[in-house]
């Protein structure tokens, strides 16, 4: 799909131990069924999910030296560009719990190594070279430590002022402040319980999300998606608001849905599909991650099946919304 046009930023990447325990109990001895390790992190899963669509994708950040081989076969199996910072130590380990018999994951992510001046000026070269021939930016996951919470704040005011299109899934401190900048992303993914905690107040009803999606997009962001699980996800644009229902799956692992959902919709700018197929396609993507281990879609045609499948509906605005 023509040059290599899209960059995705993971600075805590994790090497993912998925262990599958059905009906594992708290506090007790448990037995596992299997387990299996997957390189990820946000921002690599969104860059595995767009080389399997067919997308040009180069994926950077911070990746320990000590245990990146698992990095080094998904790159080279799915032809994404690394230009991956190598750091002393060994990448976070992040622990998915799956109980297929409940549908359940239960996630432990880890802080993961901790970023010095030395390498942040390192990747703030990278990307400054990535700029030349790069134009849509995925900043994705966590801060680790020695990265102050303001960092994509900082990264979003740039690569905008470079003209660059921004797509930023965090959480915590770090989409806290990135949402109280002056200068935002075009198009943020926060889940309904990140965005609830980021502004700081509860979102209960459609209503509480659409009025925080609406304070959003006044402020300069393009697009706000909301997603909420098997719920489905809001997709708000200053002229249109969308509702995409899944369908029923049989779950194996939700790790990553998000971050299949980011992917779909980068494709979704990059072919300018409109709101409603844009969520048609990132549901697609979602539930097709779901439905097996790993950042990997399914083959087009499943994928195609869950796209028709999807429940895509237009909400008409309260009040519409004058931007
Ligand atoms: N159990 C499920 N059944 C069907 N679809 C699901 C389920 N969980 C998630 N999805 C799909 O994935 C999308 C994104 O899921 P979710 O809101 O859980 O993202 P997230 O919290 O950012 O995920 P993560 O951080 O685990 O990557 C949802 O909008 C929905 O379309
Ligand atoms: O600590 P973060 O960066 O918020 O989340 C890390 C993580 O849970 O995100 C991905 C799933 O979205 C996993 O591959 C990874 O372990």
């Amino acid at each position: 799909m023509g040059h290599t046009r899209v960059v995705t930023l993971t600075l805590n990447p994790a090497l993912d131990m998925t262990v599958r325990a059905d009906g594992w109990q708290q506090n007790t001895v448990n037995s596992g069924q299997d387990m299996h390790l997957n390189a990820g992190g946000k921002g690599v899963n969104v860059a595995s999910f767009l080389a399997d669509w067919g997308v040009n994708v180069t994926a950077t950040g911070l990746l320990g030296r000590e245990n990146a081989s698992a990095f080094d076969t998904l790159f080279r199996a799915k032809h994404i560009e690394d230009a991956f910072i190598r750091v002393p130590g060994s990448t976070r380990v992040g622990v998915k719990i799956v109980d297929h018999a409940r549908q359940q994951t239960t996630d432990i992510n880890l802080p993961g190594l901790t970023a010095t001046p030395e390498l942040l000026q390192a990747l703030e070269a990278k990307l400054a070279e990535l700029s030349a021939n790069h134009d849509v930016f995925v900043l994705a996951g966590s801060l680790p430590p020695g990265i102050e919470s303001d960092y994509y704040a900082k990264l979003v005011a740039q690569l905008r002022q470079a003209g660059k299109f921004v797509a930023l899934d965090t959480s915590g401190p770090a989409l806290n402040a990135a949402l109280a900048a002056d200068t935002l992303p075009n198009l943020v993914k926060p889940n309904n319980h990140e965005l609830s905690a980021a502004l700081g107040k509860e979102l209960n009803s459609e209503t509480d999300l659409l009025d925080a999606a609406h304070n959003l997009l006044k402020r300069g962001v393009e697009l706000v998606v909301i997603s909420q699980g098997e719920e489905g996800a809001l997709l708000v644009t200053p002229g249109d608001i969308v509702k995409a229902r899944p369908p029923r799956v049989q779950v194996v692992s939700t790790v990553g849905a998000g971050d299949a959902m980011v992917a779909g919709l980068v494709a979704a700018h990059l072919d300018r599909l409109s709101l409603a197929a844009a969520a048609r396609r990132a549901t697609s993507f979602s539930v097709g991650n779901i439905t097996r281990l790993g950042a990997h879609l399914p083959p087009r045609a499943e994928l195609d099946d869950i796209a028709a499948r999807v429940d895509v509906s237009a909400i008409r605005p309260a009040d519409p919304l004058k931007v």
